[in-house]
């Protein structure tokens, strides 16, 4: 399968850096990522060339600009494969007969994202479902739950990496020098998650609250000072908001 790739940002270098891997791929992207992408060794063309070479298009570019891109594209009948937050698949169908909507995180690049896609019965599923398999696990849902899930999903990276980093600063905090300090987090963090494909969250907690003890004594604070509560509201209003947008 050839792929053509529009858009080489933030998103979608990553997609480009993990796919080429595994297809042949064209670029179509503007000054200044156009750089970016040569750099990778990708061939830039423009973006009838791109679509002419492509079995599949993947569009990564702002939601701004996904009008005029798609204009460019009407009547398409290949696989379109849209990564734009709130560009509906209405939208899309309206000008390319063969469109998905994805909801892909910038982890990607290492295969490791899940990556919503919306929906299943379009005219192409097989050959979507396999290229997002490179990307990480395709999750295939109704679209209002892929605006939903955005915050989680699209956000996460950003989201989860704040978690850790003010773990971080704890320990530095705590007086440990911040090289082990951000060893300890990762490790941590990353058994953790390993330990969650196991156990349900409730039970690793159970497990590490010695009664009387220090864990108990944090967990019970942090909640009385509504850190997880303030996560999880400001988090699950933004997918509300985003749900309902459209
Ligand atoms: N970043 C993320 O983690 C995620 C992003 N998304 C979505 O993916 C899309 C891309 O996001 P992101 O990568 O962050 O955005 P960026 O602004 O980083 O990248 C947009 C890319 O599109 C290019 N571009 C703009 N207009 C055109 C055009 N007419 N033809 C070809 N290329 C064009 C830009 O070129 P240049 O900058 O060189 O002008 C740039 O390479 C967005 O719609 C976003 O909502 C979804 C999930 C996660
Ligand atoms: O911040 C954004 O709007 C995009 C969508 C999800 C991640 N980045």
């Amino acid at each position: 399968m050839k792929i053509c790739l529009v858009g080489f940002g933030r998103l979608g270098s990553a997609i480009g850096k993990r796919l080429k891997r595994f297809y042949e791929m064209k670029v179509s992207t503007l000054p200044p990522t156009d750089e970016l992408a040569r750099k990778e060794g990708l061939e830039v063309v423009d973006l009838k060339t791109c679509i002419n070479f492509g079995d599949v298009v993947i569009v990564s570019v702002e939601p701004s600009a996904m009008d005029s891109v798609l204009s460019q594209m009407e009547g398409l009948e290949k696989p379109l494969i849209s990564t734009a937050a709130l560009y509906g698949l209405k939208e899309i169908r309206r000008k390319v007969k063969c469109g998905y909507r994805t909801m892909p995180s910038v982890t990607v690049e290492i295969g490791k994202s899940p990556v919503l896609v919306s929906e299943r019965g379009g005219c192409n599923d097989e050959a979507v479902e396999e290229i997002l398999s490179k990307l990480g696990k395709p999750i295939w849902v109704k679209e209002e739950v892929l605006d939903a899930a955005l915050p989680v999903v699209g956000s996460g990276p950003a989201i989860h990496s704040l978690y850790y980093n003010s773990l971080v600063e704890a320990l530095v905090y705590a007086g440990v020098d911040r090289k082990l300090a951000e060893e300890m987090v990762k490790e941590s963090v990353i058994g953790t998650m390993e330990f969650l494909k196991k156990y349900d969250p409730l039970e690793v907690r159970a497990r590490v609250e010695t009664p009387g003890g220090i864990t108990v004594k944090m967990t019970v604070e942090l909640e009385k000072e509504g850190v997880f509560g303030s996560l999880s509201k400001i988090v699950g209003e933004t997918g509300r908001e985003l749900r309902t947008r459209r």
